[in-house]
This record gives structure tokens, sequence and C-alpha cells, in this order.
């Protein structure tokens, strides 16, 4: 299933925060979205998922699901959104809860997803008992326990410590790699941006308006830590968001 955002535009009152985004999320892509503060990132990812009602425009979608989904759309969120008196699994089964599946086929979805993002060995803890990477890892785990068409992650490494976003990039990567999913990934970092886009959309300051793409052809797994193509592509876009950034941030102090 491709996402195709046709026109869009919306404003909360008289604050214009996005204005003509037409944007097509390939099926198997990761698209990021990158932008000054206040750009409307979040706003578009809300729309996209079907939170809020664009004023302008609309999402639509093209093709199916993939079987067997529960839920085509699902976020993952900075603060990873566990129940801390549910175990990861029963966090995990929370999403399963509503769908009437039968006990068995919920402990066979469970124990893939925990099989994928490394925590088969989890399954009993507490979220408590689990470092800032381990739950964003059951957050990611619970989002495709719904077998979702795209992913919609709002800033989901930015909660943690450098190393550990450098390792939770390589499980995305490598997650990615066994079995692609389709994504919308709004992120500040550019270093994230360019080690998991395949494609990245960078909004100019409010009204967020789409200022450039720019399509990495990089294979996932061949880009790491200190790739001089990466680095080029991230100056690149910064000297994009140079100006834009500055001028929302004096928007900021001024407002
Ligand atoms: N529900 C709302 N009601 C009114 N204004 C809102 C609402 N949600 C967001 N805004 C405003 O819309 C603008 C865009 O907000 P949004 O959170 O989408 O930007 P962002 O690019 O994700 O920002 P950041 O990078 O700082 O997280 C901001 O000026 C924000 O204050």
């Amino acid at each position: 299933m491709k996402i195709i955002v046709d026109e869009l535009g919306h404003s909360y009152g008289d604050i214009e925060v996005l204005k003509d985004i037409s944007l097509t999320i390939p099926q198997g892509q990761i698209v990021c979205l990158v932008g000054p503060s206040g750009c409307g990132k979040s706003t578009l990812l809300r729309m996209i998922g079907g939170l809020e009602r664009p004023t302008r425009g609309a999402v639509l979608t093209s093709g199916a699901p993939p079987a067997e989904s529960l839920n085509p759309l699902t976020y993952i969120f900075q603060h990873f959104a566990l129940l801390p008196w549910r175990s990861v699994a029963d966090n995990i089964r929370l999403v399963l809860e509503d769908h009437k599946l039968p006990r068995k086929e919920q402990e066979a979805i469970i124990a893939d997803v925990l099989a994928r993002t490394r925590l088969s060995e989890f399954g009993h803890a507490l979220p408590k008992q689990l470092s800032g990477g381990m739950k964003q890892r059951v957050a990611i785990a619970r989002a495709l326990a719904v077998r979702p068409a795209c992913m919609l992650m709002d800033e989901p490494l930015s909660a943690l410590d450098s190393q550990t976003r450098e390792l939770l990039m390589e499980d995305l990567v490598s997650l990615w790699s066994r079995e692609p999913f389709t994504a919308v990934y709004v992120t500040h970092n550019l270093a994230e941006a360019v080690r998991l886009g395949h494609r990245i959309v960078v909004l100019s300051r409010r009204p967020g308006r789409i200022h450039r793409m720019v399509d990495i052809d990089i294979p996932l797994e061949e880009r790491h830590l200190g790739t001089p193509e990466l680095e080029a592509h991230q100056a690149e876009l910064w000297e994009m968001m140079r100006a834009e950034a500055e001028a929302a941030d004096m928007e900021l102090i001024d407002g």
C-alpha cells in the first residue's frame, strides 16, 4: 500500500501550519520528514495517520495493506507509551486484544515480533526493568504486531543517548533488511535521516512547505556511522535548512 499526500494544507485558527504538501510514501521505503522546529512535521504525521483532518487537500492510499494487517497505520512515539504494570509480552498483546484472535495466534505473533526485535528473553520483564533502548524496541515490536502498512514514527530515538541511538539505528536497518517495512519518520536529527531515509523531505519553516526532496540511493545496510557519502548528504541538507532554522529560531524568540 502506498500513501499519497495530495495538496494538503492545514491551519489552526488563523495560523497556517502546512501549505501545498504533495508527497508519495512508496511501499517498502522509509521517508524522513525534517525541518525547523514548529514547521508542522508532527502535524503532517498526525494527518497521514488520520488523527486529524487537513483543512485542505487529502491523504489517499493506493493498493491493499499487507495480508493479515490488523491495523494499516500505527504510531511509534518518542516516549515509548508502555503500560508500566504490564509485562513486555502483555504490552504487545494489548494491541491484539481488540482483534479477537485465538490465544495461540496471539502467542505466535508476540513470539515473532519479540524475536525480530531481539527481545525473546524479555517477554516476562516489566518496562521498569528495561533500558531506554529496550523500551523503544518493545514499542517497535508492538507496532510490528499489527502488521501495519505504514509505521508513523515521531522522533522515536530522540529520548535516547547517542550510543543507544546508534544501536537502535542498526536494529532498524537490520529489521528493514530482513523484511522491508514502510515508514514515515519525523526527526530533528539529520544524521538519523541520512542513515535511515530512502527519501528525505525537507520542510520550510511555518507554514511548512516542501522545500526539497532528496533520495539517497545507498542501500541501508551499507550506511554506517562516518560513511563519507552520508556526511556529504548531511552537510547538503544542513545547508538547505540553515537559513530556515535560524529564521524559525528568531521567530520563536520574537513570538
Ligand atoms: N492542536 C494544535 N492547536 C493549535 N496549534 C497547534 C496544534 N498542534 C500544533 N500546533 C502548532 O502548529 C505548529 C506546528 O507544530 P508541529 O508540532 O507539527 O511542528 P513540528 O515541526 O513537529 O515541531 P517540533 O520540531 O518543534 O516538534 C506549531 O506552531 C504548533 O504550535
